[in-house]
């Protein structure tokens, strides 16, 4: 197998690249601009076994087709994208042009080359503000209605995967929708190094360790037990291990989407509790406004990955994603 990865130097990509480096043959390529990943991350990788990264802009087409006519890859997985959720209510062309626009000219490179495997990070965003009572978990066939221009971005591209599987035999796709990403690798080797981070369980890693003053909860107002929001979060090497599931599975299974997460959901008061707890740390809290575009409830029902592509979950303990991710902020400056 040949595989490219899109944004392998950015957190989730390099996770997966990590787990196909270690566990499988596979001859690799990762492709990435650098503009919110890191080189360092790519020369850790290396340390692992070689592979080839290329300092390439998706936005460069020439440059991506190019890429497609001097090698021969099998499958692409495709992590490379913006994905600040406020950023896309302010800029939204900056999102549909590199998450929509160039995303559907690598899937056109996979035709035109006849790459027949794609993987494509999505998001729970797709779902929207979803339309369930208290204790339901979100399905596939939930409908889609995303609330802002990032989701809509990568439904769009959804979308366009299975216009394409659907008109060109031999290719198919695999769209793993993933809940709240968080933690690191357990040895220390990579983790979230994204600047002016805004995900809670890394926010609260840096308050843990004195890198913020304070932080904020975004409203405790909400329909839910402790009025904060309700997510579901998935340990990172969990999610990279549904990449992996995702190539064996789709060589002889029909396209599909899949939610990736547990399937049970913290509040953020609760994510905040086990930081402290984790952390020896009791850091200052302030509750403040409701954030734009925060569903109350959040949680994936993960019936069919797991039964269709046997996924079993190893790192389900909110303890030890915030005990990762509170290990790898104290590592990085
Ligand atoms: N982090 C999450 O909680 C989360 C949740 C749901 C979905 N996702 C999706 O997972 C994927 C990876 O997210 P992440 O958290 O690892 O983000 P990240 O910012 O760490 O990684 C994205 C990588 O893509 C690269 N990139 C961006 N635009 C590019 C371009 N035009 N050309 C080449 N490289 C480019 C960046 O430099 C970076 O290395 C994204 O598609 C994102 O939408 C993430
Ligand atoms: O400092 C903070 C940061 C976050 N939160 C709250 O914590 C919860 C989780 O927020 P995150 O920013 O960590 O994650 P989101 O749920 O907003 O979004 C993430 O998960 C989504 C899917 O569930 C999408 O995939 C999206 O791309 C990804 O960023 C939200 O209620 C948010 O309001 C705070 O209270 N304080």
């Amino acid at each position: 197998m040949k595989i490219l990865i899109t944004g392998g130097a950015g957190y989730i990509g390099s996770h997966v690249a990590k787990h196909i480096l270690k566990e499988t043959d596979f001859n690799l390529t990762i492709i990435d601009n650098l503009s919110t990943g890191f080189i360092e991350t790519i020369e850790t990788l290396k340390t692992i076994r070689a592979f080839e990264f290329v300092n390439l802009d998706l936005s460069d087409w020439n440059d991506l087709k190019k890429l497609f006519e001097t090698h021969e890859f099998n499958a692409v997985i495709h992590f490379a994208a913006s994905l600040i959720v406020p950023e896309s209510v302010e800029n939204p062309l900056k999102y549909y042009l590199n998450n929509t626009s160039n995303g559907t000219y690598l899937i056109k490179c996979c035709i035109d080359h006849n790459v027949n495997y794609f993987i494509f990070s999505s998001t729970a965003a797709v779902y929207g503000e979803p339309k369930l009572t208290t204790n339901d978990k979100i399905k596939e066939t939930h409908p889609t209605n995303p609330i802002n221009p990032y989701g809509q971005s990568k439904l769009f591209i959804e979308k366009i995967l299975k216009d394409t599987a659907k008109a060109h035999n031999g290719f198919k796709y695999v769209a793993l929708r993933y809940f709240n990403v968080a933690g690191a690798d357990k040895g220390g080797l990579i983790g979230q190094s994204t600047k002016n981070a805004t995900h809670l369980i890394k926010v609260a890693a840096q308050t843990a360790l004195g890198k913020r003053d304070k932080m904020y909860i975004f409203g405790d107002d909400y329909p839910t037990p402790d009025g904060t929001c309700i997510r579901d979060y998935i340990d990172v090497d969990d999610l990279a291990l549904a990449h992996i599931k995702a190539l064996k599975y789709i060589p002889k299974n029909e396209s599909g989407v899949f939610n990736c997460g547990y399937g049970k959901g913290f509040s953020v008061k609760e994510v905040i509790q086990t930081m402290k707890e984790v952390s020896g740390n009791d850091f200052e809290v302030e509750i403040t406004d409701r954030r734009k575009g925060d569903p109350a409830i959040l949680v994936a029902d993960n019936t069919k990955i797991v039964n269709s592509m046997g996924w079993s979950p190893k790192y389900n303990n909110l303890k030890l994603i915030c005990k990762t991710a509170l290990e790898w902020e104290r590592k990085i400056k």
